[in-house]
């Protein structure tokens, strides 16, 4: 028998990586996101039809969902009825900079939907069998002085984003003691991809380094630049999701590559990959800086490396590179 996921969230950047792992490997994938009409889920078929897949028809192997998961009964149903063996719980409110000025959404996006969730596995028939993988973030590191972060330092949230992301990994952890269920968080830091949106650093870079070669635009406004994250690949990251629920124990893992780069390197990569140099483009307007910004954010992945053998396979000037390449490339083929 194939083994069965769903992926909450499965239009974004890390559902649409998550899932085309996964149909890669032979499984089939249950996808749930807001609207079953909308611009990214076309997108996501798209994208699918040209990675390489197995056989069988898109339609047999993949299928869209519109969830409630208020209606804890009902998710419930949807696990057993689908016989749902993993699930990738990768939908949330993700722009930290918005939590500040939506905090309660915040909070409704990314705690009521994981504890529905996990009540959804304990009232399953299947509680047992059924394991759990949670996004949490680096976020939830903010106000540390240890670094690097790894799964032992403590928490210090310092958005209402990172103390939403505290409440739902509290709150698997609860229920992995509690209840002895394989329900597990990833610890994720920055990771980025061609598919990352301008609401993001990297993706705004990547998107005015491409308008500005292509003559399209003559500036890049960006916010605070006296910063730096630990920046992997998503294709990476989604690799590690998939090893965590394949492990013998359900553990939490920090998911980083162990590198720390300033903005400015990273405009400087961007820039350099069409051949011009960021400082000539970019200014800062504090209309864009946050009431606070994280200490600095830098993962220890020695966990997930021992335990799993898990290995960011793409390095940081590979993955700009790459970012901006494809930026040229859409741009390109949206003003043909
Ligand atoms: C781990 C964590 O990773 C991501 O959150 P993030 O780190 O906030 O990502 P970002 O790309 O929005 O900001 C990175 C840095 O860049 C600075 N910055 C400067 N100028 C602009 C600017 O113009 N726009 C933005 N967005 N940021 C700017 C900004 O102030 C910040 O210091 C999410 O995936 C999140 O879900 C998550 O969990």
């Amino acid at each position: 028998m194939p083994q069965t996921a769903l992926i909450t969230g499965i239009t974004g950047q890390d559902g649409s990586y998550l899932c085309e792992l996964l149909l890669s490997k032979g499984y089939c994938v249950h996808g749930s996101t807001r609207s079953a009409e909308s611009e990214s889920l076309n997108h996501l078929k798209a994208g699918l039809n040209k990675a390489r897949l197995p056989e069988d028809p898109l339609d047999s192997v993949l299928k869209i969902h519109q969830l409630d998961f208020a209606r804890d009964e009902a998710t419930s149903e949807f696990l057993d009825k689908h016989k749902i063996d993993e699930i990738y719980h990768l939908a949330g409110q993700t722009r930290v900079g918005d939590s500040f000025d939506h905090p309660t959404a915040t909070f409704n996006a990314n705690v009521k939907p994981t504890l529905a969730l996990l009540e959804a596995i304990r009232a399953s028939s299947r509680s047992q069998s059924i394991r759990f993988f949670q996004a949490s973030s680096a976020e939830i590191f903010g106000g540390t002085e240890e670094s690097p972060q790894s799964e032992s330092t403590q928490y210090a949230p310092r958005s209402p984003y990172a103390a939403s992301k505290v409440a739902a990994q509290s709150l698997v952890e609860s229920y992995r003691e509690a209840y002895g269920l394989f329900v597990c968080s990833g610890i994720l830091y920055n990771h980025e991809s061609p598919r990352r949106s301008a609401e993001f650093v990297s993706g705004k870079i990547v998107d005015a380094a491409a308008r500005i070669a292509l003559g399209e635009e003559h500036k890049l406004v960006l916010g605070n630049f006296e910063t730096g994250r630990d920046w992997g690949f998503a294709g990476d990251y989604v690799e590690a999701m998939w090893m965590m629920l394949q492990h013998e124990a359900p553990k939490d893992y920090v998911i980083a590559t162990g590198e720390w780069h300033s903005l400015r390197e990273f405009l400087e990569i961007a820039f350099q990959t069409v051949g011009l140099d960021w400082q000539d483009y970019t200014t800062s307007d504090p209309k864009f800086f946050r009431p606070v910004e994280p200490t600095r954010l830098v993962g220890d992945p020695t966990r997930i490396k021992t335990d799993l053998g898990w290995q960011p396979q793409t390095t940081f000037a590979e993955m700009i590179e790459a970012m901006v390449k494809q930026r040229i490339v859409q741009r390109r083929s949206e003003s043909e």
